[in-house]
């Protein structure tokens, strides 16, 4: 994909969680993979800025999606021994709200067609729509 390695550039999203930018007691697992991704994602973009990749790279943090995913708590294989609080998760979805899908799909969408996005943090929450994490270390670097 990198131009200067014979591709033609192009538009990397990894998509994380608003888990990534949170602590969520009943995932920690979870949690911990999609923080990484944040990090992996801000440290490729800038590398992609420094090296000319032509290549920008994103991340999408969701909340909670109507998607089969939520059904994974119901399953105790899933779970392990937080499966005993997996109606608090649930507490938080009738809470926080469920988005549709389509929400996530346009914010990809909008990351695609943003030429000036790298290393962009998107947020998408029921109460604020779609947003952006400020980081004060580094901010959005273009290519
Ligand atoms: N549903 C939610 O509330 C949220 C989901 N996310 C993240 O969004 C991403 C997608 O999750 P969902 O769509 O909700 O999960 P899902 O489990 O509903 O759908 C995942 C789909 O990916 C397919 N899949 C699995 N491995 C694959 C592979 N190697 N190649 C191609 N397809 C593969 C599965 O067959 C399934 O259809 C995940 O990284 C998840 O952590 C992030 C925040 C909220
Ligand atoms: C079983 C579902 C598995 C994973 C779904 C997803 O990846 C996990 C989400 C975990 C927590 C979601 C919390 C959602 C919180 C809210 O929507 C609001 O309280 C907003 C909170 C913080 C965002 C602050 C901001 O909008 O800047």
């Amino acid at each position: 994909m990198r131009k200067n390695n014979g591709g033609h550039g192009g538009v990397i999203i990894n998509i994380s969680s608003l888990a990534g930018l949170t602590p969520a007691a009943y995932q920690p697992v979870y949690s911990a993979s999609k923080h990484g991704v944040i990090g992996f994602t801000r440290s490729i973009a800038a590398l992609a800025s420094i090296g000319n990749y032509g290549v920008r790279i994103n991340s999408v943090c969701p909340a909670f999606v109507d998607t089969p995913l939520l059904e994974s708590i119901e399953k105790e294989e899933n779970m392990g021994e937080l499966f005993k609080y997996k109606d608090r998760i649930k507490d938080m979805m009738k809470c926080y709200g469920v988005l549709d899908p389509s929400l996530i799909a346009k914010g990809m969408i909008d990351l695609i067609e943003d030429d000036a996005s790298n290393g962009a943090v998107m947020k998408i929450t029921t109460s604020r729509g779609i947003h952006f994490e400020e980081f004060g270390v580094q901010q959005k670097t273009k290519i």
